[in-house]
């Protein structure tokens, strides 16, 4: 029998778990009855003690044989695989995923760490030819310090994984934030990072509200912060940041366009818009909210797509005949419903869903809503919704779909259904996104390739993968004579 008894979480301060006051209560989104953690309200004075300790920690750790930083994120991750079963139900009943959906992510984090834990010990430095006779130079990449780590709600291990695991391959500290609504999770992760041997301090976690944030953005002695979230808290940990001269890195939301031509393979469209617009209840960044469809195949495909999004069974995480989870949270579920308000008065047809359901618990369900009959220039088809509303463009030609696609002032994911090589080739190259996908969902990505968008959705270096090295070293040149 699965262990479900709530948790009662604390700070991870100097590698001790510092025990608080419980202030908060975590419920789960599929039965608001349920509680599944209580949570302590950090704030600065929790922030200075995990910051202290990891300016403490860092500089031992960074001189480590690298080789011993490979080792704790490889048991690390060994870890998270073989307890995916657990903690995924721990994420989705925190979260609302369902139960697949959220070992799948917890078996991705644990996938993560052993990719950096590779990293650790491959060779990021050169040797040079000087322009000077006698004289040797080379690049070292080394690490930059302690590392400010704010998490959001909707992938709470995942996210918390690739931010902390380069920082730590690479030598550096972590003080992480998590969300709100998701901390159980991320203590998921302090955990088996703590028993997979990270000296003390190395990584901390302070648990709080926006504050411990603020608080972190703004600390003297964090040299970088990478965010996810919304882009007016990142708009203000970006400024905090450089107000001190500090790194930042900032992954916000995505307004990500699913062109449908004409000539695409319509049952393979409707599953790749169905997957990048509902899975995950939607909230992803990277989430498919905005498909253009070719006039050709535009009532076929709304029809077929509207046909298969009735039938996806929403209800609880935990019932393994669930197809989409709750909302995670109250605030964002107001938002959801809201938006599908905004769309219909400014003139889109609610195609399905949209409402507020009941399941057989007390949980924060709506059904997944299609709106037909939108333009560009309307509110639903310019803000990000971050849940599983989709609206949809009709336009005449590839080239106005392009258009209409770079029609953001976001620009993290995007992709196109065709089986012309020449339009896929052509969106590849134009469509202004970080990431581009041809007849694959916009959402749902590897973890070995660099991540990130173009405009406001992104800033600073790339995540994941080769790329994160850029944010999380610092390039020292270092010249010889060897006359
Ligand atoms: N992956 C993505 O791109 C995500 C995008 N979003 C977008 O943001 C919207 C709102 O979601 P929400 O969860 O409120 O996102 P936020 O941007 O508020 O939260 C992201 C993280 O920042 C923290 N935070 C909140 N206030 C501050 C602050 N002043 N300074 C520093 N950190 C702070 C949050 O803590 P706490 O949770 O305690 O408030 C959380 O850990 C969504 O509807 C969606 O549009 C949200 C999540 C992920
Ligand atoms: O699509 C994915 O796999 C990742 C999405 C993501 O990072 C996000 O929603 O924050």
């Amino acid at each position: 029998m699965a262990d479900d008894a709530p948790l009662t979480l604390r700070h991870l301060i100097g590698g001790e778990w510092i025990d608080a006051p419980a202030e908060r209560e975590v419920r789960s989104p599929s039965d608001l009855s349920e509680l599944v953690a209580l949570q302590p309200d950090g704030g600065v004075e929790e922030v200075e003690a995990a910051v202290a300790a990891a300016r403490a920690a860092q500089p031992a750790w960074a001189d480590a044989s690298p080789e011993l930083r490979s080792d704790v994120l490889d048991r690390a991750g060994t870890l998270l695989l073989e307890r995916k079963d657990r903690i995924g139900r721990l994420l989705a009943r925190e979260e609302g995923k369902t139960l697949a959906e959220a070992v799948g992510e917890t078996a991705r984090a644990g996938r993560v760490l052993k990719y950096f834990a590779g990293e650790a010990l491959r060779r990021h430095g050169q040797n040079l030819e000087s322009v000077r006779p006698a004289v040797e130079v080379q690049t070292y990449r080394q690490a930059v310090g302690v590392f400010g780590l704010i998490t959001p709600w909707n992938f709470p291990i995942a996210i918390p994984a690739w931010k902390a695991a380069p920082a730590l391959a690479f030598g550096n500290a972590v003080v992480m934030k998590p969300a709100g609504t998701t901390p159980a999770t991320a203590a998921a992760l302090a955990e088996v990072l703590v028993e997979a041997g990270l000296p003390k301090g190395v990584f901390g976690l302070v648990i709080g509200p926006g504050r411990v944030g603020a608080a972190i953005a703004a600390h003297r002695d964090i040299d970088g912060v990478s965010f996810t979230g919304s882009q007016g808290v990142g708009a203000q940990v970006a400024a905090a940041c450089m107000a001190r001269q500090a790194r930042v890195q900032l992954e916000m939301g995505g307004k990500n366009p699913l062109v449908v031509l004409d000539d695409a393979d319509l049952d393979r469209a409707v599953s790749v818009a169905l997957d990048g617009a509902f899975f995950a209840t939607g909230q992803r960044c990277t989430a498919s909210s905005r498909l253009i469809v070719q006039e050709g195949v535009h009532d076929r495909f709304v029809e077929a797509l509207a046909e298969r999004a009735r039938a996806l069974k929403v209800g609880h995480a935990l019932d393994p005949e669930t197809q989409m989870g709750p909302v995670a949270n109250a605030s964002q579920l107001e938002q959801n419903l809201d938006y599908v308000r905004i769309a219909q008065a400014e003139g889109g047809r609610l195609v399905c869903g949209g409402e507020r359901t009941q399941g057989r618990t007390d949980g924060l369900y709506m059904t997944p809503a299609i709106l037909s009959e939108t333009t560009p220039d309307m509110r639903i088809n310019r803000e990000e919704v971050f849940g599983p509303v989709a609206s949809i463009i009709r336009v005449r030609t590839y080239e106005e779909a392009l258009e209409a696609a770079n029609a953001s002032v976001f620009g993290l994911s995007s992709g196109i259904c065709t089986t012309s090589l020449k339009h896929a080739r052509h969106f590849q190259r134009y469509s202004r996104a970080g990431m581009v996908m041809v007849n694959l969902p916009t959402a749902g990505v590897d973890y070995h390739v660099p991540f990130g968008g173009t405009k406001g959705s992104s800033y600073g270096p790339r995540e994941q993968g080769f790329a994160a090295v850029e944010f999380y070293t610092q390039t020292k040149t270092a010249y010889s004579f060897a006359g």
